[in-house]
């Protein structure tokens, strides 16, 4: 069946897992105190703090150690330590869930507007959404990265403002990267059938959820990603750069 669709993944596939690690994630360590201080008063952080803290309490049925946020009657000052404690402890653990990504979005608006922070893409990235999207392709990105973190990324680039080869950005709203039915769903909501969309990951957990949805599935071997076993690459197949995928008209 021919590709009418690419689904990106971003981190480990369009951007290096160092940037996310070395910059991305230590401006939310950096920012977070003085985030919460200027932004207390916001519904928006109200909102991503009762978030966390359901996530919190969902999570010491299942986990250890989960720090707990203060409950909203106590003082400012212990919410604010008890949230820079789960949010650290979250990101040590590179948790993906739903609290976090949205969070970390709303805190990075100001690193990308200022121009602290540039979106990493690696340099075949932007060819390739050209010559895809003027063949007729519809491309569109699923991260764990919240929606806003992905446009972020993607309109404050190294390369500039590519938002406008996306048809549309997925995340973990739709479901968890792992799991099958995410995909399903990603494929009612774009209209394709699962063989007419690529996938394109570095994760082979991801790839596996896609793949037993029918969707179509290639790794990326990009520097810094987590070396894939042999039985995963005879299985998925990789590329290291997006000009070796030949998609068939
Ligand atoms: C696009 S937001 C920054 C990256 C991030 O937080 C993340 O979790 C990336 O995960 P991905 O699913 O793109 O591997
Ligand atoms: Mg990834």
């Amino acid at each position: 069946m021919t590709i009418k669709c690419l689904l990106l993944d971003i981190e480990g596939t369009t951007t290096s897992i160092s940037f996310v690690k070395d910059e991305l994630f230590p401006y939310i360590r950096k920012e977070l105190q003085t985030y919460l201080e200027a932004n207390w008063d916001s519904l928006e952080l109200q909102n991503d703090i009762e978030l966390l803290r359901k996530q919190a309490i969902e999570d010491t049925l299942t986990l250890v150690g989960v720090p707990e946020i203060a409950s909203s009657d106590q003082t400012p000052a212990s919410i604010m330590t008890s949230v820079i404690a789960n949010v650290n402890w979250n990101m040590d653990q590179d948790r993906k869930m739903t609290a976090l990504k949205q969070l970390q979005g709303h805190m990075w608006r100001k690193g990308y507007s200022s121009g602290e922070i540039h979106g990493h893409l690696y340099e075949d990235v932007e060819e390739a959404l050209k010559l895809w999207t003027s063949s007729g392709k519809k491309v569109y990105i699923y991260s764990s990265g919240s929606v806003e973190a992905q446009k972020l990324l993607f309109g404050h680039s190294v390369a500039g403002n590519l938002l406008q080869y996306f048809s549309g950005h997925f995340d973990t709203q739709i479901g968890l990267k792992i799991e099958t039915a995410s995909y399903r769903e990603i494929c009612k909501s774009t209209g394709f059938a699962p063989d007419e969309i690529l996938f394109l990951t570095d994760l082979p957990t991801e790839a596996l959820a896609a793949s037993e949805a029918g969707v179509q599935v290639k790794l990326l071997v990009r520097p810094g990603n987590a070396p894939l076993t042999e039985e995963i690459v005879q299985r998925f197949g990789i590329c290291r750069d997006f000009r070796e995928i030949k998609l068939i008209d």
